[in-house]
């Protein structure tokens, strides 16, 4: 099984996690393109879906359902998106499509995460995949300078500009053995936008796709 029909497994399998007439939280990404082609094809009614990006809400608008304001919605049941890499715990590393920061904000309106991705992104400790980070530009060379002090090497991702009008940078050989004290620590240094760990935010539910099927992982 390729990695597609593995994402396209999981992407089946967290439908039993949407509930029928509520508004849902959509991420971005390919598994989460796949998601919703499924829900599409479920033919679950919904009363609408609090989007992470341009990409997803032009999706979900082309499948027929409603994208609401993030600041229309008080409270989410149930938000689902993909990853770039989970550990053992549910903290993972996004921002592969460059959408971190709207996930982080929609993820946390959500009483819980669901994370949806093949066994390749499962990891024992986070920071194989390089660490987005979205950043004001301004501050790309001093930023830069305290991820070297950390043992990172940083670049910024060419030719992206995200959809809040920011740039990213990726950055290589970190090692983050502790998810939620790097989150925080990260997330004050002046410039930065948003931190693409998740551990605050880490995923609740985890469905692996695996070839032997879908392995649902518990957070609590
Ligand atoms: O964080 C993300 C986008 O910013 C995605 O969830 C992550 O990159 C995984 O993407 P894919 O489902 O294409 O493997």
């Amino acid at each position: 099984m390729d990695q597609t029909e593995l994402k396209r497994l999981v992407a089946q399998a967290a439908l039993a996690y949407v509930e029928p007439g509520s508004v849902l939280g959509v991420g971005t990404g390919s598994t989460v393109d796949l998601f919703i082609d499924a829900l599409a094809a479920s033919g679950i009614a919904l009363a609408g879906a609090v989007s992470s990006s341009e990409r997803s809400s032009q999706r979900l608008a082309a499948a027929g359902i409603a994208v609401l304001d993030a600041s229309s919605v008080e409270r989410l049941g149930v938000y689902v998106d993909g990853a770039d890499e989970i550990d053992p715990q549910g903290n993972m590393v996004k921002g592969g499509g460059a959408a971190l920061t709207r996930e982080k904000i929609v993820a946390d309106l959500a009483e819980r995460f669901v994370c949806i991705a093949d066994e390749s992104k499962c990891v024992d400790v986070l920071g194989a995949f390089p660490l987005p980070v979205e950043i004001i530009p301004m501050a790309a060379a001093q930023l830069s300078r305290r991820f070297a002090a950390l043992g990172g090497t940083a670049q910024v991702r060419q030719g992206c500009v995200t959809d809040n009008g920011q740039h990213i940078l990726d950055v290589r050989g970190l090692r983050i053995t502790d998810p939620l004290a790097f989150e925080a620590e990260v997330s004050q240094w002046p410039g930065v936008v948003t931190v693409g760990v998740f551990a605050r935010h880490r995923a609740r539910v985890a469905l692996i796709g695996t070839p032997q099927g879908v392995r649902t992982r518990l957070h609590d």
